[in-house]
Parts: structure tokens; C-alpha cells; sequence
């Protein structure tokens, strides 16, 4: 199965389209974990278990593991979300970009070593940079295309001179997602939740693509506002996936004891709002 067919298939199943994002902090964990570095598997595995039914994804984002030396911890999380949630693909946030022979070992990194469905690339360095991912055949890519940060105008929202009819960068990596660089269909985009016009263009410019959309909860990107501009019904159910991504918010929904209930209460709440805009 493809990542693309993996993503319609957990959007069906668990009619959902979030994607709960796995990013540890041992500094915001509760009491009994609190800023234990070797008990990263242990908290993310409960969030697993609390959200597996509500998600169309699980979102890891490598730096909080590499940034404790959890890697190994990661690897083992890993391995638990194709136990506990078979049918939940998974997206490694690892944001890379690079020359060609050093995206081959990120590449490997995540795809051989991590066994994630797909991973989230910057296209700064161009389409040889993005090329040894294509490799992995049903594996899939996300292209940095309009992020969710203030600081995402400064290059993103300018307009390049050299291209006809003069569209701005984030509009120019919209248009090669879903035209020439995406040869087998393994191309998707991420546009933050905080930009629903700019989700709205995107989605006009690559209509098939799918789109990873962060900046919900603790970002306070409009939930409502992002599915209306980027989701896009279709009765034959091909429709683009569209996965709205909420880390610390539902993470974090309670410092205390009872944290895996509140994730679970919070994973339910942006479900619900998500799957309301669809209609
Ligand atoms: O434009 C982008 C691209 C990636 N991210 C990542 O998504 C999560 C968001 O976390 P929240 O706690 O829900 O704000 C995080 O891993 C970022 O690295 C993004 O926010 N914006």
C-alpha cells in the first residue's frame, strides 16, 4: 500500500483527520516523568495507545529525540505504532535537505532505519535534494512549502522574478509539487494552519496533492478555517488527504496524572472540529 492510499485508509477508518504530533519535552511531562529523558518512550507510547483510534497520522518530530540522545527510544516507538496502530501511517518531521549523497542517508535514515511512511523535507536546496527520496517507491515526501511561523515571509511569501507571471516561492514549490518534480505521485506540501488564505492558494495550485497542515492548538491556527480552505470532498473517495497536525496541545493537555485522559479528550475535541468543516 502506498502512503497515499495508507493516509485514505486511516482518514476512513478512523474518520479523522488529525494527526497528533509526537514532540517530547521531559521538562512538560507529568510528575511522575517529569524531566526524565529515558521515560521519552514511555510517554509518547501512552499517547499512542490514548489517540491511536482518533488519528489519520502520527507526526514524531526527530529533534525531540535527538536532542535527549533518544534515537534509540524513537526507533522503539517506532516499532510500538505498528503494533498498537497498523493502519496509521506515520510522518517523520525531520525537515531534511541536502546535497544528493547526503539525502541518500537521510533518506535511509528514514525510511530504513526508522521505517517511517514519509518524511518532511526542505526543497531550499532543489530537486536533487528531494530526488533520493523519490527512490523509496509508496514512500512520501512532504515539501516545506508556506509554514506556519511569522518568520515564513521572509522568504516564502517572495515573488521570483525569474519565473513567468512572477509567483512567490511558496506558490512556485506548490506548482512543482504537483507538476514536474512529483514523478511517481509521492509529493505532498505543508502549509501552516496560521495561513488558511495561503492554504486556499496552495490548494488551487496542487489540487491532488496531499497536505500537512500544523498550527493548530498551540499555534492557534483556526481548525475551521484550515479544512475549509484545503479540503476537498470527493464521493469516489480520492480525494487529496489533508492531515491536521496538534503537537503540544494535546501532549500537553494536563500536567497531571490523569494526562493520557486529557490527550485523549483534547485528540477528540480538534477531531470533532476538523471532521464539522468537512460538510
Ligand atoms: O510549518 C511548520 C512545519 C512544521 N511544524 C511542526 O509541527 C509541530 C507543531 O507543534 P504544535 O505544538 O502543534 O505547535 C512541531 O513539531 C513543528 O516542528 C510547524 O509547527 N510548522
Amino acid at each position: 500500500m502506498t502512503f497515499l492510499d495508507q493516509l485514505r485508509t486511516a482518514e476512513r477508518q478512523n474518520g479523522s483527520l488529525l494527526c497528533v504530533g509526537l514532540d517530547p519535552e521531559p521538562s512538560r511531562f507529568p510528575a511522575h516523568l517529569h524531566g526524565d529523558a529515558s521515560k521519552i518512550y514511555d510517554f509518547c507510547a501512552a499517547i499512542v495507545d490514548a489517540t491511536a483510534d482518533l488519528v489519520m497520522a502520527f507526526k514524531p518530530q526527530i529533534a525531540y529525540f535527538a536532542a535527549h540522545r533518544a534515537e534509540a527510544q524513537l526507533e522503539r516507538l517506532m516499532a510500538h505504532m505498528r503494533r498498537a496502530a497498523p493502519n496509521v501511517p506515520i510522518i517523520l518531521d525531520a525537515k531534511r535537505g541536502d546535497i544528493g549523497s547526503t539525502a541518500e542517508q537521510y533518506a535511509k535514515e528514514a525510511f530504513e532505519r526508522y521505517g517511517a511512511d514519509a518524511v518532511t523535507l526542505s526543497p531550499f536546496m532543489g530537486f536533487d535534494s528531494i530526488q533520493p527520496y523519490l527512490k523509496y517507491h509508496g514512500k512520501g515526501a512532504y515539501l516545506l512549502c508556506r509554514t506556519s511561523n511569522p518568520g515564513g515571509d521572509d522568504f516564502q511569501n517572495q515573488r521570483l522574478a525569474s519565473v513567468e507571471g512572477q509567483p512567490t516561492l511558496f506558490e512556485h514549490i506548490a506548482a512543482l509539487a504537483q507538476g514536474p518534480w512529483n514523478l511517481n505521485g509521492q509529493l505532498g506540501l505543508v502549509v501552516g494552519a496560521t495561513y488558511p488564505a495561503e492554504i486556499e492558494r496552495v490548494r488551487a495550485l496542487a489540487p491532488t496533492v496531499p497536505l500537512l497542515i500544523p498550527g493548530v492548538g498551540a499555534q492557534g491556527g483556526d481548525a475551521l478555517a484550515t479544512v475549509k480552505a484545503g479540503w476537498r470532498g470527493d464521493a469516489q473517495g480520492t480525494t487529496a488527504p489533508v492531515s491536521v497536525n496538534s503537537s503540544r496541545a494535546v501532549l500537553y493537555a494536563s500536567s497531571g496524572a490523569d494526562f493520557v485522559q486529557a490527550a485523549r479528550a483534547e485528540a477528540i475535541k480538534t477531531r470533532d472540529i476538523l471532521q464539522a468543516a468537512k460538510v
